[in-house]
């Protein structure tokens, strides 16, 4: 079998195209235009090229782009301070602060001081316990891109098999509430479980998000199931900059079902989710009908 590829890149287009008509509409019909304000402390060259794909992003769909860059020795003080001021910006729908932060800062007491309302990332506590307990959330992005992707292929997800590989607070544990919302029978790995190649066996959908390039083997596919690789591993090549998953794509496409590439899988739709849920945000904050299939 070779698989479908799940083409994330034309998807999160068409996810775009949608937030930028219902942009439009807020425009004409409300006076609205969403803002979304992405903090970034220090600097990494990695996070500067998503901070910079965001913004741009972010204007093509009518909405506006606020950039905040902080030097690396920021107090948390004045991050905090920044934060209270956004927080209170009538123009600022949505806030993302980058991780990882430096280490001098503390990412939860940051993150949980943003205001749940405009926290797009769906990272604060209270987001959290919203979707650990099947209440109207903020859904974090990648996890919401995976979950659009699964649905749009299969349809209905009740009663598969899924496997999540990794179990980090901003990617495999929200992965596997939505899909637990959505009636699969979850599985979380993660480097303390026993036979991990056995557990992967077992899966119709397999959620790959570690961060070590290429260490699924397609030996641990299933025949026929559905593979998101959800990570982005910077490695050098014959002296060049490459972009790997953590699925060995080749071996697992010849036994899946249907695959997301590295890139151009997941990391496109986190990006589309960002700019739906800041969509969403600046929706619900004016006490207008959310936008449909553009939440979870
Ligand atoms: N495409 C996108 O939009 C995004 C991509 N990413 C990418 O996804 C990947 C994961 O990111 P993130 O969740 O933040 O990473 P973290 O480092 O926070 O978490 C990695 C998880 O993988 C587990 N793990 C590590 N080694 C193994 C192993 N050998 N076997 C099984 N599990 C293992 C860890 O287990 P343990 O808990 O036991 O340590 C941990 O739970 C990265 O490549 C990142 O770049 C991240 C966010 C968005
Ligand atoms: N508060 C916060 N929220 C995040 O959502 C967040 C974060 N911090 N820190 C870093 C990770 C990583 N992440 C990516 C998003 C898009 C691509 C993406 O668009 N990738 C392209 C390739 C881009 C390239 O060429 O480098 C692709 O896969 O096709 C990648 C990675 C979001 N993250």
């Amino acid at each position: 079998m070779t698989a479908k590829v799940i083409d994330g890149k034309a998807f999160a287009a068409e996810v775009r195209a949608q937030v930028a008509r219902h942009v439009t509409r807020l425009k004409q019909e409300n006076g609205l235009t969403p803002g979304l304000a992405v903090v970034l402390v220090g600097e990494d060259p990695a996070s500067e090229v998503y901070v910079r794909n965001k913004g741009k992003q972010t204007v093509e769909c009518g909405m506006t782009s606020f950039e905040h860059k902080l030097e690396a020795d920021t107090s948390e003080g004045d991050l905090l301070d920044l934060i209270a001021r956004l927080n209170a910006d009538s123009a600022v729908h949505g806030i993302l602060v980058q991780l990882p932060l430096p280490g001098h800062l503390n990412s939860d007491l940051v993150i949980n001081s943003i205001d749940p309302a405009k926290d797009v990332d769906g990272f604060h506590i209270s987001n959290v316990g919203l979707l650990g307990t099947g209440q109207k959330s903020m859904v974090p992005c990648t996890p919401l891109g995976c979950l659009m992707m699964l649905r749009d292929h299969h349809g209905s997800l009740s009663g598969l098999n899924a496997v999540v590989v990794g179990r980090s607070n901003i990617v495999g544990k929200p992965m596997a509430q939505l899909l637990l919302g959505d009636s699969c029978t979850v599985t979380i790995a993660h480097s303390r479980t026993k036979d991990l190649a056995e557990v992967c066996r077992r899966a119709d959908i397999l959620v790959a998000a570690v961060g070590r390039a290429e260490m699924i083997p397609g030996d641990w596919v299933k025949p026929g199931a559905t593979v998101i690789d959800v990570g982005i591993n910077r490695v050098e090549r014959d002296g060049k900059t490459r972009l790997l998953g953590d699925v060995a794509y080749d071996g697992a496409a010849a036994v899946a079902g249907a695959i997301t590439p590295v890139p151009g899988g997941v990391g496109p739709m986190t990006i589309a989710c960002l700019l739906a849920n800041t969509l969403t945000a600046c929706c619900r904050a004016n006490g207008l009908p959310e936008p449909e299939g553009l939440t979870a």
